[in-house]
């Protein structure tokens, strides 16, 4: 009860705030538009004894009631209908932005990287699209509470027993509501399987992964796996369907007998002379709207129910999101300059919902002004120390020092409007050229200038040759005439992005060039190297590349060998080399490659 409660004020809160007018109009039309309908049988029971009697006068301005009341019926819910479409557009608007809210007004990417929350956050995907029928539920489950109780004095006035009638509405209700959670649990048991489908069917009808399908001939495997995952979704909302649809079934057979024991009631005394004919055909009319109103209650609990636990959903993400931030947000603002770098004190790190820390008690010094490269092998830990970086989560021990000042103790939006980032899973926004590489300053967007300026920084100018309206061509297939582009051009792009911000006390590049070949990685970072250090000089900015290719790490400052969790070996090409250690061995793996 307290969730759907909580659903009904979510549902008329959002379309309050986003119309009232529009609110009140659709409440008052579905309200009087539902009266309408148990007072057309009262009318009708007064016209039937009129035309008994013979009294043509009370005969006519009853029926002229009846026409009236059936015209509201008619017409009244179809006004309303115009009144809350639009709203429910809004209020779909209104939900979906609480969810991006959620979803991404945190400063940490736990809730992204936990499966359960990950399925949360996937249903309620879904569930935003339900509002046009959450809102129509909601006015006419308040119609409903009206004509229900118009209905229930008319019967008392005929009959008090007849009051029991709608009582016998309570098993369907009861049995509506047991056949929702069973529903509701099959939809959260099938989200994992759909989600997986989901994710190959995209990958197996991508364009960019066409040619990866074909050379693997991979198209039947993933279609295989597609269907089964697929199928065993389908079953688990079936079994739940199927049990759902036999608790409404018992729960309307128990109605069903109530309501045939009703008329015969009133059918009898009328026999033996206690009734007039209005009255049976008032009871009939208001036995039929009775059994009519459950139905539509039992119907209506049922969408009411699933905005109920879409709000319960994201009730639980928040306070999920609330309880996993780590402790109190920092307030402090970054210094205007690194005067001594960036330290890692003793700093473990588990992730959340897992045992394993990935790093144990690392100490480091990144010293300002210089270009930091990280290496290791697959899993070694090396994008974990970049999130921790960016403060994406918190060190599990240990702590993360900014000239000295503990990085949590920093306000998070203040660290990243200082910061700088590229990552190998790069986003491909569909907006124009000019947006999709400003937005990585969004203060800056606008400006033709700063954007050509990140792009040159990337070395990426070459891109916009192939764009027919240079920064304002719209890219990707969103737009009818977007522009596509190759996955290299997309990372140029999107590197061009993470060097927009012209001054940032850190720069983290995550293999943000993976999809460049070596020599033009080792070019843009020879280039970018020699820029970066003029930068530096004046604001002891911090470069950390993580990158695989050695042609490219060995021009770093520092270098780092990310193993065990652990900080195997530091220090520059040439020491690294003389040291004879890892650093050195895969170096030279690489190099024989080369020549
Ligand atoms: N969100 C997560 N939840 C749990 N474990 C994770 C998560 N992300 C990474 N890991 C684990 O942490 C370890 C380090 O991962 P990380 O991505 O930091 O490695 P990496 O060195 O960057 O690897 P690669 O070179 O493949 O990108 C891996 O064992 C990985 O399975």
């Amino acid at each position: 009860m307290k969730d759907l409660i909580r659903g009904a004020r979510g549902v008329l809160g959002a379309a309050w705030r986003q119309h009232r007018g529009k609110t009140i109009g659709s409440i008052l039309l579905m309200v009087a538009g539902a009266a309408a309908a148990p007072l057309i049988a009262a009318a009708l029971a007064w016209m039937t004894d009129a035309v008994v009697a013979g009294d043509a006068t009370a005969a006519t301005v009853a029926g002229v009631i009846v026409a009236v009341l059936a015209i509201a019926v008619l017409t009244f819910a179809h006004f309303a209908h115009v009144l809350y479409f639009d709203l429910a557009d809004l209020a779909e608007l209104d939900f979906q932005e609480r969810l991006i809210a959620l979803s991404h007004g945190t400063t940490g990417l736990h809730h992204h990287e936990d499966a359960r929350q990950a399925d949360t956050l996937s249903v309620l995907e879904q569930d935003s699209r339900q509002f046009q029928g959450a809102i129509e539920a909601l006015l006419n489950t308040l119609g409903l509470l009206i004509a229900t109780g118009i209905t229930a004095v008319l019967l008392a006035r005929l009959h008090p027993v007849l009051l029991l009638l709608p009582l016998a509405a309570i098993p369907p209700l009861v049995c509506g509501r047991w056949a929702e959670r069973r529903i509701d649990r099959s939809r959260t048991a099938a989200a994992e399987p759909t989600r997986v489908a989901l994710n190959l069917f995209r990958l197996s009808t991508s364009a960019e992964l066409a040619g990866e399908l074909r050379v693997f001939r991979l198209q039947n495997e993933l279609r295989h796996r597609h269907g089964t995952l697929w199928a065993q979704a389908s079953r688990r909302l079936w079994r739940g369907q199927v049990t759902g649809t036999l608790l409404r079934i018992a729960g309307q057979l128990v109605f069903a007998a109530a309501y045939i024991a009703a008329v015969l009631l009133v059918v009898t005394s009328a026999v033996r002379g206690d009734r007039s004919v209005g009255e049976v055909v008032l009871a009939i009319v208001l036995a039929a709207q009775v059994s009519q109103q459950v139905t539509q209650a039992v119907t209506l609990l049922e969408t009411l129910q699933r905005t109920a636990s879409t709000y319960r959903r994201i009730a639980e993400l928040a306070e999920f999101l609330s309880s996993r931030s780590a402790g109190p947000a920092g307030a402090g603002a970054p210094p205007e300059r690194l005067r001594e770098g960036i330290a890692f004190d003793g700093v473990s790190f588990t992730y959340p919902g897992t045992d394993t820390p990935v790093l144990r008690g690392v100490d480091l010094k990144l010293p300002a002004g210089t270009t930091v490269a990280v290496v290791g092998e697959n899993g070694a830990g090396k994008s974990t120390l970049v999130k921790l970086l960016c403060g994406f989560y918190r060190p599990t021990g240990g702590r993360i020092t900014v000239d000295g000042t503990d990085l949590s103790s920093l306000s998070m939006i203040g660290w990243r409007e200082r910061i700088a980032a590229g990552f190998q899973d790069f986003a491909r926004f569909e907006l124009v050229a000019r947006e999709t590489v400003g937005v990585g300053d969004l203060p800056r967007m606008a400006s033709a200038e700063a954007v050509l300026g990140g792009l040159e920084r990337a070395h990426a100018t070459d891109v916009l040759k192939h764009l027919g309206d240079g920064l304002e061509t719209p890219l990707g297939k969103s737009y009818t005439d977007g522009a596509e582009l190759s996955g290299g051009q997309w990372q140029k792009l999107a590197l061009g992005r993470a060097l927009m911000r012209t001054a940032p006390l850190l720069l983290v590049l995550d293999e943000p060039t993976s999809a460049l070949d070596p020599q033009a990685e080792h070019d843009l970072f020879q280039r970018y190297a020699e820029q970066s250090k003029r930068v530096a000089a004046g604001n002891g900015g911090i470069t950390v590349l993580v990158s695989h290719r050695f042609s490219t790490v060995r021009m770093a400052d520092l270098i780092l060998v990310v193993a065990g969790g652990r900080i195997a070996e530091r220090g520059d090409h040439a020491a690294l080399l003389a040291a004879g250690g890892v650093y050195a061995e895969l170096f030279d793996l690489q190099a024989a490659a080369y020549r």
